[in-house]
């Protein structure tokens, strides 16, 4: 009997309705299984069907109760079995990554990009464990029924939550985006007593359940000083796994660069942006290049450099916010995209990214115990470096000196 047969009959005989998104169907649906087995204790029902070489072997069922809201999502509870499809394609192991404010507008850029492969590679099967509220929980299943709906073959999980807790829950990736966002007029400081309450839980919550080794990257501002207060509630994970996002600040910083020479975004590298997500940034043209060559060779006005180059990369967010009345969600999820791959790719010679990372035992001098943008580079494990080969002038130092008195006050 094929497991599709197999399953339907399952699920007809056992199951009211509303149990059935909670069933765990683990068999691939291309995969046909001719000793399908039946595993059941109290509390879940999975059927599975392992393949070795040349045969197939029985699967086990399990049944599964809705433990919680955090539970498999739909047509996600009968996801295939990895471990038998590992053996039968190259995939990599599954990875779970989960990602808060996952009903916001940068999740709703961001959940299709990891899903459709874009991020992790096209070998990566992924996890999607969605963190809302009681606020947003509609508004998740909706996100969650688009997933559904788009069919995207590296998707193999997708559960939804309010709990951190449990929505945390052996996260190997934390994508940390849900928080109050700024309107006109306001700073991202303004945030931080709406937001710091949010990241302390967080961070306490990944402490107790996440991977020991998982990467947090807080987007939520003010993302420096959310950074730092979700890393200090976790106390078991590496202080050096927590970043806050700056990617968008040097992405910014590239284009206008690029468009003050004249030439495509793609010639422009060695962008640091120094310090805190807010107007505070530094925006580093010292060492940046521009097709190889320093860019103070090839846009020679310095005056511009220090002043509207570093204003225009410093308001953008804030711009745009007056423009379009919210903040950037699009741009916003491209450089998350941007961020994750820097740490899982090796980065090119030469070259290096912005991230804000703590700044304890950096070789620059700026002060320790913040969370700060510095240059990384990374050989693809998930980790980073900074950067030793870089210079300083005086306008640099002092501009890097005031950012961190900011951010210690
Ligand atoms: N670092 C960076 O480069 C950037 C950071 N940001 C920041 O990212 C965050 C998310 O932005 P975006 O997705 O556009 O925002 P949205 O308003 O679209 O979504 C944010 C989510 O945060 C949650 N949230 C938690 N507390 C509150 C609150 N008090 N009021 C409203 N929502 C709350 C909500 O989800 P739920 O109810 O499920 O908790 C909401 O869905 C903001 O803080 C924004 O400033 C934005 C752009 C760039
Ligand atoms: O400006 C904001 O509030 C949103 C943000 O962080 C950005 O666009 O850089």
């Amino acid at each position: 009997m094929a497991v599709a047969e197999l399953n339907s009959a399952f699920t007809k005989t056992h199951f009211h309705s509303s149990q059935l998104s909670f069933l765990s169907r683990s068999v691939p649906k291309h995969q046909h299984c001719d000793f399908p087995t039946l595993h059941r204790t109290q509390q879940h029902a999975r059927i599975s069907c392992s393949v070795t070489q040349n045969q197939v072997q029985a699967p086990a069922v399990q049944i599964q109760e809705p433990k919680s809201k955090s539970d498999c999502y739909g047509v996600f509870c009968l996801t295939y079995d990895l471990k038998a499809e590992e053996e039968t394609k190259s995939w990599k192991k599954l990875i779970n990554i989960a990602v808060s404010g996952a009903a916001g507008m940068i999740s709703n850029h961001l959940l299709f990009k990891l899903a459709s492969g874009e991020v992790f590679g096209p070998d990566q099967p992924i996890a999607l464990k969605l963190l809302g509220s009681e606020r947003s929980l509609q508004a998740l299943e909706g996100v969650a029924m688009e997933l559904e709906d788009s069919l995207f073959p590296l998707l193999r999980e997708v559960s939804i939550g309010i709990d951190p807790y449990e929505v945390f829950q052996d996260a190997e990736w934390a994508l940390l985006i849900g928080a109050k966002p700024r309107g006109p007029g306001m700073e991202r400081a303004d945030l931080l007593d709406i937001n710091g309450q949010i990241f302390a839980e967080q961070g306490r919550a990944l402490n107790a359940v996440a991977s020991r080794n998982v990467k947090v990257i807080v987007v939520g501002n003010p993302c420096n000083t959310n950074a730092l207060i979700c890393m200090k509630n976790a106390p078991n994970i590496p202080a050096k796994n927590f970043h806050a996002l700056t990617r968008l600040d040097e992405n910014r910083a590239k284009c206008q660069l690029a468009l003050k020479a004249g030439v495509f975004y793609d010639k422009v590298s060695n962008v640091t942006i120094w310090g805190n997500h807010s107007t505070t940034q530094v925006p580093d043209f010292l060492n940046a290049k521009i097709d190889g060559m320093p860019v103070i060779d090839v846009i020679k006005d310095r005056k511009w450099l220090e002043e509207e180059f570093t204003e225009k990369v410093q308001k953008r967010g804030g711009v745009l916010i007056q423009k379009w009345g919210r903040s950037s969600a699009a741009s916003t999820a491209v450089s998350i995209v941007d961020a994750i791959r820097a740490l899982i790719t090796p980065t090119p010679k030469g070259d290096w990214f912005s991230t804000g990372v703590y700044t304890d035992g950096n070789p620059y001098g700026i002060a320790e115990g913040i969370v700060f943008s510095m240059p990384c580079r990374s050989n693809g494990d998930g980790d980073y470096v900074l950067v030793k080969d870089v210079i300083f002038d005086d306008y640099l130092r002092n501009r890097i000196a005031k950012a961190s008195v900011k951010l210690i006050s």
